[in-house]
């Protein structure tokens, strides 16, 4: 990439790496390792808007990034049955990738379609299909098959006995990783299927700490698992000493409708109708404009109603950065404006976003924990819930009490074989789980190729039943993942794995992505004991229980503009429709289109 004018005005310019101005051989940054400022590949490549995260510091190829500079990886927020996500393409989309990244995910929720919400780079970062430089840990080389990878962790709790059960993400570390050498100041873009833009090296020319278009991240703060008092899941701390009014972090914010977060009920499952991702979003009881937080590390900002050490405040911008200022649309994030935009308005609006600090009340120790007040309504509602929770474990059923998700027995049985079904039917699993293997989709492949043996076509014509097999080995990539069964388990020549012979059923094609689906009987040979996974059957997992609690963090009292309060008689002051921000719309598609999409 030559230098580009544009890119350059507010000290932000794309530099070619063979540059000497921040250079790949450039120093590393003493005070900041990773910040997050105007990206100047967004303005350069017209690719979406806004900020993107830079490294302050040299990266080894193969580094895990967040883990490493906060010592734990992002939050999953999945964001279940809501299709609309896609279809009207609100600013959330920007935000969001396609299920099949990780499809162990919408097994869970098989009736509409997912997106996966994960902050941070995920969120933030410029995607392209060439020259990335990082990219999520567990996706491998292999274009076909990204498989990203997230601990499932639920922190010790059990349904039967804790009312913080489903309520926060049991799904989290997740960590993108260095695919080659990054050099200080390089901006992170992340690997995806887009080719509008080539990657190659962009740097943000300078970090300095009186620049507020620019937040240092990890100066501050880390990740480990929460201590306050009924939190659970994990926490945010100070990793030194901070003072008071010291912004801790700063966030971007994305608006999104409340009705937005209310969930398609499957018809007969009787499941939790509010996204689990309204926990992880700021709101006031009266106004229907929710925000999420997109920055890294932030979501997991846990809660204290009497002794809260931080509290939100809006991001305040040096002159120089004000909207209209000396940086490009494409680059300035927080637009001021918004404040005096109707909710429902502000909630279309591409191009334009704000941002909101965390900031100390008071001073706080190296090693606390960062703890806001999500405020009276939020308490009430959890003491409401709690209450709720108490009377259910009256009446509880065994069903319940002896209940254990996947993740409960995979962690008691990691280091077992499956059992086939013969076995099972002498040492049945649990009811609620049930295995699903990865394979490759090929009925066209094997139409076409004339590859079905004889007597399978026979059997198919005369009673349009029976099996088609093949070997798992017959294909390299295994994208799809789908129920199955397992009918007999082997050693393999090659090394120490079991290997199994599974069948998948036509009939389970309403549980699987629709380019997964299958138009026969499948019978596998050979499949690899890590390519079969016991999973949770759908809607069973305490996130999907009408039980959990559901709850925006509220905003402190005058933190919301009034223009964007539920009014009867309210002027509306909506956006004249060229300012929608069409032009700043960017699709964040699946990590690599899967070989079987037609
Ligand atoms: C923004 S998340 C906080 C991060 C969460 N600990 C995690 O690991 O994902 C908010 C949710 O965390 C839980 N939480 C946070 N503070 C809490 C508290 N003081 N008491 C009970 N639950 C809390 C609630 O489930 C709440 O809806």
């Amino acid at each position: 990439h030559s230098p580009n004018d544009e890119g350059c005005k507010g000290g932000t310019c794309p530099i070619p790496s063979s540059s000497s101005v921040n250079s790949p051989s450039g120093k590393d940054n003493e005070s900041c390792g990773l910040w997050m400022g105007p990206s100047p590949i967004k303005n350069a490549e017209e690719h979406g808007f806004g900020l993107g995260i830079f490294t302050g510091k040299a990266i080894a190829a193969g580094t895990p990034i967040e883990s490493n500079v906060f010592g734990h990886g992002e939050i999953l927020l999945p964001i279940f049955g809501n299709e609309d996500v896609y279809n009207k393409h609100p600013p959330l989309r920007e935000y969001v990738w396609e299920e099949d990244n990780m499809p162990e995910v919408p097994v869970e929720y098989p009736d509409f379609q997912t997106a996966l919400f994960i902050p941070g780079i995920a969120a933030l970062a410029p995607c392209t299909s060439q020259n990335y430089n990082v990219q999520l840990n567990g996706a491998g080389t292999d274009t076909d098959k990204p498989r990203w990878s997230a601990m499932t962790d639920d922190g010790g709790v059990h349904r039967s006995k804790h009312p913080q059960a489903g309520a926060f993400s049991y799904r989290h570390n997740v960590t993108y990783v260095a695919v080659r050498d990054i050099a200080p100041g390089e901006e992170l873009t992340v690997r995806c299927s887009d080719s509008d833009y080539d990657g190659g090296a962009y740097y943000l020319s300078r970090y300095s700490p009186d620049d507020n278009s620019v937040v240092c991240l990890d100066q501050n703060i880390h990740v480990d698992a929460t201590v306050s008092g009924e939190a659970r899941g994990l926490g945010i701390f100070a990793k030194r000493k901070l003072e008071k009014d010291a912004v801790i972090t700063s966030t971007p914010l994305v608006p999104v409708m409340r009705k937005d977060m209310k969930i398609l009920d499957p018809d007969d499952d009787p499941v939790n109708d509010q996204q689990l991702m309204l926990n992880y979003l700021y709101g006031h009881p009266d106004s229907d404009l929710l925000l999420l937080p997109v920055g890294p590390m932030v979501n997991y900002i846990n809660h204290n109603h009497e002794q809260p050490n931080a509290e939100i405040r809006w991001h305040t911008m040096k002159e120089n950065h004000q909207a209209g200022g000396s940086l490009q649309r494409r680059q300035e994030y927080h637009h001021p404006e918004l404040f005096d935009v109707a909710a429902e308005s502000l909630a279309l609006v591409h191009g334009k976003g704000l941002m909101m600090d965390i900031v100390a009340l008071r001073d706080i120790m190296d090693g606390e924990e960062i703890l806001l007040d999500y405020g009276r309504e939020w308490q009430e509602a959890w003491e409401e819930h709690k209450e709720r929770f108490k009377k259910r474990q009256q009446s509880l059923t065994e069903k319940d009490i002896f209940y254990q998700s996947a993740e409960q027995y995979r962690a008691a049985h990691d280091d077992e074989v499956f059992r086939t079904l013969y076995e099972q039917s002498l040492d049945p699993y649990p009811q609620n789980l049930k295995f699903h293997c990865f394979y490759e989709q090929h009925d066209d492949e094997a139409t076409q190729s004339g590859e079905v043996e004889d007597a399978y076509k026979k059997k198919l014509s005369s009673t349009g039943r029976g099996f088609r097999r093949f070997s798992w080995n017959d294909h390299q990539n295994h994208p799809c993942l789908r129920p199955c069964q397992i009918v007999e388990r082997y050693e393999s020549d090659e090394d120490d794995e079991p290997r199994y012979t599974v069948e998948m059923f036509r009939q389970d094609n309403m549980f699987v992505m629709y380019y997964c689906s299958i138009s026969m009987d499948y019978r596998l040979t050979d499949v690899p004991h890590s390519d079969i996974k016991l999973l949770d059957m759908p809607y069973t997992p305490d996130v999907h229980q009408r039980w959990t609690f559901r709850h925006e963090i509220g905003v402190p009292e005058g933190f919301y503009p009034d223009a964007w309060m539920k009014k009867k008689l309210r002027k509306r002051n909506n956006v004249p429709e060229e300012d929608l921000g069409e032009k700043y719309k960017k699709k964040k598609p699946r990590e690599v289109p899967a070989s079987t999409m037609a």
